[in-house]
Order: C-alpha cells, then sequence, then structure tokens
C-alpha cells in the first residue's frame, strides 16, 4: 500500500516533494557549477551560499502553492537574509535572483517572477520558532554543505511538525544511489543516481527515484547480531567524536570499519537496510537544531527503527528551533537498540573515568 491510500497528510507530502525535487534541481545544478569551476577549493564559499539561499525559496514557494492553506504557513528553516540585506551582498542578492527565476522557468509550473526584495522576504518566510502547537514547515535547504562543496553527499531535508510531532518527512539525496550503497563510502557504478526518502506518520516510510519512478516501500535491516552490523557516522571528523563512536563500536563487537557520508542521507541509507546503525555525537557545546534530525529521524521510524539521544530517549522537536537532548543521537532497529544503548552509555562512562580517575 501506497502512503497515499488512507494518509492524513497525503496532500501535504505531495507538496514537500515536489518541493524538495525542485529544490534539488537548482543544488544540483550549482554543485556541477562549483566543480567545474573548481571554487569549492578556494575560501570563497558564496556559490554554496546562493544554494542554500536558492532551495530555501523554492521550498517555500511550492509550499506555499500547493499546500492545502488550512492555517496560516509556518516555517522553521536554517537561512535567514540577514546577510543578504547588508552592504556588498548585491552581488550574491542578484545571483540568488536570477537562479531562482530560471528554475522556476525551466520547471514551468508557476508564472512567478521573484525581484530582489521578494527574494528576501521569501527567505524569511523560514523564520519560524516552531514550538508544541500548529503545524510548522522544517526545513534544511542544504544538510551537509561540507559534502556538497566536495561533490559528495547531502541532502535537501524537509518535515512537517503537528502538535510539536514530526507526522511527514522527506529528505531528497542527489547524490545518493538509487540502490544500497553497503559498507561502500559511495555508490555502486552503472547504479541510477538520486534517492527522494518520504515517510508519514503511521503509513510507512518510501524511497523512490529523484526523477520520478514509483515509490518502494523500505525497512530497516534485521540484523540482530552486532558482529553483523556496520554503522554510519559523519564523513567531517570534526562534526563527530571518533574516539566515542570508535569504543562504541568495540564494545559492541562491530567488525566493519565505519561508512561515513554527509547529511541526512545517512538515516536514509540507515531506513533502507544499508547499514545497521548511525551514531552521532558532536563535540561537546555544539546544539542540535531540529531541521538537522526532524526528516530523517521520521525516514528511519517509520522504516521500523528507533531513533534517540544517547539515554534512549526519544527526540523532542517541539522546543523550538533547537533540539534538547543527551549527549548524542543513535539510530538503529528494534532488536541491536538495548545492545547498542548499553554499549553507548558504557563508552560514555570509560570516556569520562579516563579525563577525570579518581
Ligand atoms: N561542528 C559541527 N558539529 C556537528 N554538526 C555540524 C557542525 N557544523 C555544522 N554541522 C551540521 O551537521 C550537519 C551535517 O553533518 P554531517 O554531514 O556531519 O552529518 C549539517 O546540518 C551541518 O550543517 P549544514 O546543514 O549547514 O551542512
Ligand atoms: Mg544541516
Ligand atoms: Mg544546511
Ligand atoms: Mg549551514
Amino acid at each position: 500500500m501506497s502512503q497515499a491510500a488512507g494518509n492524513p497528510y497525503a496532500a501535504e507530502l505531495a507538496a514537500a516533494k515536489k518541493a524538495v525535487t525542485l529544490a534539488a534541481r537548482l543544488c544540483q545544478a550549482v554543485q556541477e557549477d562549483i566543480l567545474q569551476s573548481g571554487v569549492q577549493s578556494k575560501a570563497d564559499q558564496s556559490p554554496v551560499t546562493v544554494a542554500d539561499y536558492g532551495s530555501q525559496i523554492l521550498v517555500s514557494l511550492v509550499l506555499k502553492m500547493e499546500a492545502p492553506a488550512s492555517s496560516s504557513f509556518s516555517m522553521v528553516a536554517e537561512e535567514d537574509s540577514e546577510e543578504l540585506r547588508k552592504e556588498g551582498a548585491e552581488e550574491i542578492l542578484e545571483n540568488i535572483t536570477e537562479l531562482v527565476n530560471e528554475t522556476i522557468v525551466d520547471d514551468g509550473t508557476y508564472s512567478i517572477y521573484f525581484s530582489k526584495e521578494g527574494i528576501l522576504s521569501a527567505i524569511d518566510d523560514g523564520k519560524s520558532e516552531g514550538g508544541p502547537s500548529g503545524r510548522h514547515w522544517v526545513l534544511d535547504p542544504i544538510d551537509g554543505t561540507k559534502g556538497f562543496l566536495r561533490g559528495d553527499q547531502y541532502a535537501i531535508a524537509l518535515a512537517l511538525l503537528d502538535e510539536g510531532k514530526v507526522v511527514l518527512g522527506v529528505l531528497a539525496c542527489p547524490n545518493l544511489s538509487l540502490g544500497s550503497i553497503g559498507n561502500l563510502n559511495g555508490g555502486s557504478s552503472g547504479d541510477q543516481v538520486g534517492a527522494l526518502f518520504s515517510a508519514t506518520i503511521g503509513c510507512g516510510a518510501e524511497v523512490e527515484s529523484l526523477q520520478g519512478s514509483p515509490a518502494q516501500k523500505i525497512s530497516v535491516c534485521s540484523i540482530d547480531n552486532p558482529v553483523e552490523a556496520s554503522f554510519f557516522e559523519s564523513y567531517e571528523g570534526a562534526h563527530s567524536l571518533r574516539d566515542l563512536t570508535g569504543s562504541i563500536a568495540e564494545i559492541l563487537g562491530v567488525q566493519a570499519p565505519p561508512v561515513r557520508i554527509d547529511s541526512q542521507a545517512k538515516y536514509g541509507a540507515l531506513a533502507r537496510g544499508d547499514g545497521a546503525i548511525y551514531l552521532r555525537f558532536p563535540h561537546k557545546g555544539y546544539r542540535e537544531k531540529i531541521w538537522d534530525h526532524a526528516a530523517g529521524s521520521i525516514v528511519v521510524t517509520e522504516a521500523g527503527g528507533l531513533v534517540t539521544d544517547a539515554s534512549g530517549n526519544d527526540l523532542d522537536f517541539s522546543k523550538g528551533r533547537f533540539l534538547d537532548l543527551d549527549t548524542g543521537i543513535i539510530a538503529t532497529n528494534k532488536q541491536l537498540m538495548p545492545s547498542l544503548l548499553k554499549a553507548v552509555q558504557d563508552a560514555i562512562k570509560e570516556q569520562n573515568q579516563a579525563a577525570s580517575p579518581l
């Protein structure tokens, strides 16, 4: 049964898929430009900024045009227009305006033209604080900026909060192969590239091609022996405490080396069983944002997995723009979660003892 049948959020799901698909087209064009011009190796980060803003504007446009307007539009998104309103940002604003208008014309669905002021105000559609009541869209227009720059994995991640709960999530992963990435750090050759994951509460999770193909139900792997498990973590060493994730894996008995990829593509890959565990332990003081986990976590839970903090608590998306959680985020299937949680707690204890021996 597809998610459309009996899905109370069917209209929102269709709008969300359309929104991230259009945004992905813009991101892909910018990524090709970056890779061709070699800009990613310079300090100049402006092309990334163009794609981040451009993606956010297109998502907000499509949602406003397509989603049923039963209540007022609210979106919690990563970017705002502050930098673009400053002196010296004229050229980049010009580039964004051109890129967004070109993408809309190429797509052909909407006869809309954005002025520069329209661009700025569309970006600020994402300024909502979210919270426990009402409906809020939650958007990361490019998740995994570092991967995007390198030409690797990134995701456009969009979710819907309803009364503080994530009820729907879509993840566009333009560089992720449609087939399993298994233990490889990349797609297998000859495979179709560009995956769109989606999930609605109570209706399961699916994956389809970003180019359009029938959606397939997905589920997390059924591995129950940690020796056979593999785990995902950030590609970027600076995003994760690798000593800690390494000792968790060791305590569990995981044999395979970690699969390191950028962005919420990790949640997508986990949800379709490409690996068994996702460990995310940022450095002390880093505050997790809701747009970095809302879409990914519902894709995993609807695929039969579990996503919790290091103490085993569910993630609470109702507290505003930040997640308020204990230490780190872990995701796996139901069979492995009890032993994973124990290994996490043992590894944290070990680390604390090493830091302050008696
Ligand atoms: N110091 C950091 N520690 C952890 N995550 C970070 C840090 N800086 C940025 N991020 C965010 O982590 C996510 C990607 O992490 P990863 O690819 O390692 O899973 C992105 O949301 C990225 O932001 P952004 O959305 O701007 O790329
Ligand atoms: Mg992000
Ligand atoms: Mg981002
Ligand atoms: Mg960012």
